[in-house]
């Protein structure tokens, strides 16, 4: 520990990039490999929408349409996982943050405890070729496996290849205009945070257009070198 109050800093990294760059895939095999939690706040939204509270029936309507739900809900149902002690373990932001405002709300919050984002990871791909990655994806509800209907079809229909579960979901925002909008806000809002965190020196790109096994290799040395790092800080704390 480094002192009385101050826990050790844990690794905060983030993951940005357009809707289908690969952040929720990668998020999970950051999870598998470093044991970081992956905390994705759209994944979280929806949670919020499905169980029906105040949050989620606010933040439905604009999740349909492909905008940006308002920072405050965000932040709010953000804040509330970040307490959660497995997150002491080390986090990966997956679609958060997605404003400056929100970014700015978030090294609030992180210096709070003492700690700061370690690095933004842009996934660099090609936007016009996001719109069909999108759709036609579905995800194992069972495994959290993801495939897609042309570039990685199941070998049988409605079975997960990886878990043999049958719980296939599509999400109800992964049809082509919601993701034409939700490309245009991601253009808007969230890409201005690229030049945001390569400001602060926390920026590093990955070019997120081959192979899925290559740009985790690509991530995940980008995060070793992050944890190292982290660690080192915290020994020269003692
Ligand atoms: N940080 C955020 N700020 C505002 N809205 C968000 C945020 N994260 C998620 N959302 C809402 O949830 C939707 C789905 O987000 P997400 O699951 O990250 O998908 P993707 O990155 O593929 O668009 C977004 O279109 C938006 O409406």
């Amino acid at each position: 520990m480094t002192g009385d109050t101050q826990p050790d800093p844990v690794p905060v990294l983030i993951l940005l990039g357009p809707p289908g760059a690969g952040k929720g895939t990668q998020a999970r095999r950051l999870h598998e490999t470093f044991g970081l939690v992956q905390l994705s706040t759209g994944d979280l939204l929806r949670a919020a929408v499905a169980a029906g509270t105040p949050a989620g029936k606010a933040a439905q309507t604009v999740m349909q349409a492909g905008g940006l739900v308002s920072d405050d809900i965000v932040l709010a149902v953000l804040s509330e996982r970040l307490a959660d002690p497995d997150c002491a373990a080390g986090v990966v932001l997956d679609g958060f943050p997605r404003t400056t405002a929100q970014a700015q709300a978030l090294d609030e919050m992180l210096d709070r405890s003492g700690q700061r984002v370690n690095a933004a990871i842009s996934l660099e791909v090609d936007s016009a070729g996001m719109v069909s990655r999108v759709v036609g994806r579905f995800t194992c509800g069972d495994c959290g496996e993801g495939y897609h209907d042309s570039f990685k079809p199941v070998k049988t229909t409605g079975v997960c290849d990886s878990c043999g579960g049958q719980n296939m979901t599509r999400r109800a925002d992964d049809n082509a205009a919601t993701v034409m909008s939700r490309l245009d806000a991601y253009h808007e809002q969230t890409a201005p945070l690229i030049a945001w965190y390569e400001t602060r020196g926390a920026l590093r790109r990955v070019d997120a257009m081959g192979g899925i096994d290559r740009i985790s290799e690509d991530i995940a040395a980008v995060v070793a070198a992050q944890i190292t790092t982290t660690s080192h800080h915290a020994e020269a704390a003692l």
